[in-house]
């Protein structure tokens, strides 16, 4: 397909350069100034705010303040609608997730003797409420479903409340309903975007305020985490999905065109690029494209077109390996694939990459579904600082000290010359000769 966005790396400008790194949410202005009233609504009007939103913008005509909070029944309905196939997959996949993040999970505290008679650690303790954002729109989102409520679980949060849009029947996505059950979440509330971000930060008379949101969305949610950072821990920024293919010459170019389009479809909005040093692959992979365009349903071809004909996506294509590996580090990508005979010899090459999936049968498909790792993760630029949804995003760190009779004179001593040297008085005299006047013994 010529129109396809082809650029050689070597023959960019700086300029051209930076633009081909740019992503969608790098300007929010506009989703900013549309959020603010949708957030000073829903803090003057509470659960009218929601029901009207919800009607407006999710066209949920049945949805009412009493109808906002997914009941019993409503859980039970969604297990009769949701077939069994879909069901198996989805425990499929809550048990590979459970298994990895059980295995991340750091232990409740470890203490270390940093010198004789002095102790120190980490304990780690689960935050007491988080809400967890499940999109609806764009398509409905079981997986992301999964992919915030095992970590919650396994965290042991007391409090955790997914808010997810309402459809047009007023209900909830069935299957998002049933994940929520099979990983543990009973608590799930018909609100959508920036009023939903709104709503468990300032609290609706159906709605529970959270200390904490986390799990990805669309613009509309991440202005409003944005705007609300002062008033709700927004956590890692998870907007619009992107991806890099970093391809070599031992693969076929149809595979990795393959595997472009898998985060190309999300949206409009979305990034995705394939970078090769090899001619063959991007020949191949301009080949396949309209064969792979021919199996993919309407919307999805539109989306993916935006992506892969505008200047969000493409195929980028370097001197030599090492030269796309520096792209793509520059790049820093939600997912990474490395699709290569030999993709190991690359990884040590990566740095900034949230996911990083390795060989010819670990497309970002299996990822995003059912391996294991969590595939909320940092956009835009944010693998560069964050890494993926974890269990520690719903956890709070404390450090432990504990200094003996034996380690105290040392700690003193030390403690004591710096309090001078800073000015801090009182810091100085309970590190001074003082103590030992109202110390037992
Ligand atoms: N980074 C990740 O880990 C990750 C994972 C999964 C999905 N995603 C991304 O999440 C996003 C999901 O987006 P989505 O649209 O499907 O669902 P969404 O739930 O995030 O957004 C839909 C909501 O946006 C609001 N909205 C829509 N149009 C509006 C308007 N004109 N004015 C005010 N509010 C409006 C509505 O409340 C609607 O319910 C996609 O961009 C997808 O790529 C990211
Ligand atoms: N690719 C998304 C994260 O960017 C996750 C997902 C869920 N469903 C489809 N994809
Ligand atoms: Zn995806």
């Amino acid at each position: 397909m010529s129109d396809v966005n082809v650029q050689r790396l070597k023959e960019l400008s700086p300029e051209e350069r930076a633009a081909l790194v740019k992503r969608s949410e790098a300007d929010l202005s506009f989703f900013l100034e549309k959020a603010q009233p949708i957030i000073d609504a829903v803090r003057e009007e509470g659960d009218a705010a929601l029901v009207r939103f919800g009607r407006e913008l999710d066209n949920a005509e049945p949805l009412t303040k009493e109808t906002l909070q997914v009941t019993e029944e409503d859980f039970e309905e969604a297990f009769s609608r949701v077939d069994d196939e879909v069901i198996e997959a989805i425990r499929f996949g809550i048990g590979n997730i459970r298994t990895f993040h059980e295995e991340q999970a750091p232990e409740p505290m470890w203490l270390k003797e940093i010198r004789p008679g002095a102790f120190a650690g980490d304990r780690f303790t689960p935050i007491e409420s988080v809400a967890l954002y499940v999109p609806r729109g764009k398509g409905s989102f079981p997986s992301v479903t999964m992919m915030t409520s095992v970590p919650g679980v396994v965290a042991g949060v007391p409090h955790l409340a997914i808010v997810t849009p309402p459809g047009p029947d007023g209900k909830v996505d069935a299957a998002t309903l049933v994940a929520a059950r099979i990983a543990g979440v009973e608590t799930v509330y018909k609100v959508g975007g920036a009023q939903a971000v709104a709503a468990v930060a300032l609290g609706t008379e159906t709605v529970k305020k959270a200390q904490k949101i986390v799990g990805p969305g669309s613009p509309w949610v991440v202005a409003a985490k944005r705007l609300l950072a002062g008033v709700i821990d927004p956590g890692l920024p998870a907007g619009p999905s992107e991806s890099i293919i970093l391809a070599d010459d031992t693969v076929h170019g149809g595979l990795a065109a393959m595997d472009l389009l898998i985060e190309a479809e999300h949206g409009p909005d979305s990034s995705a690029w394939l970078v090769t040093d090899s001619e063959r692959v991007v020949e191949q992979a301009l080949e396949a494209l309209p064969t792979l365009w021919g199996e993919m349903t309407e919307q999805r071809v539109g989306f993916s077109r935006t992506v892969l004909t505008g200047q969000s996506g493409g195929i980028v294509l370097a001197e030599s390996m090492d030269d796309a590996c520096a792209f793509v580090n520059e790049y820093a990508p939600e997912h990474l694939e490395i699709l290569s005979e030999k993709a190991f010899e690359y990884l040590g090459e990566i740095t900034n990459a949230a996911e990083i999936l390795l060989g010819t049968h670990t497309p970002v498909s299996v990822a995003n579904f059912a391996l294991g790792p969590n595939a909320v993760l940092p956009t835009s630029m944010g693998a560069a600082t964050y890494g993926p949804l974890s269990v520690t995003d719903f956890l709070r760190r404390s450090s432990i000290g504990y200094v003996t009779a034996k380690g105290y004179p040392e700690m003193a001593k030390a403690a004591k010359t710096l309090a001078d040297y800073e000015g801090f008085s009182s810091h100085a005299i309970a590190v001074s000769d003082l103590r030992r006047t109202y110390l037992k013994g």
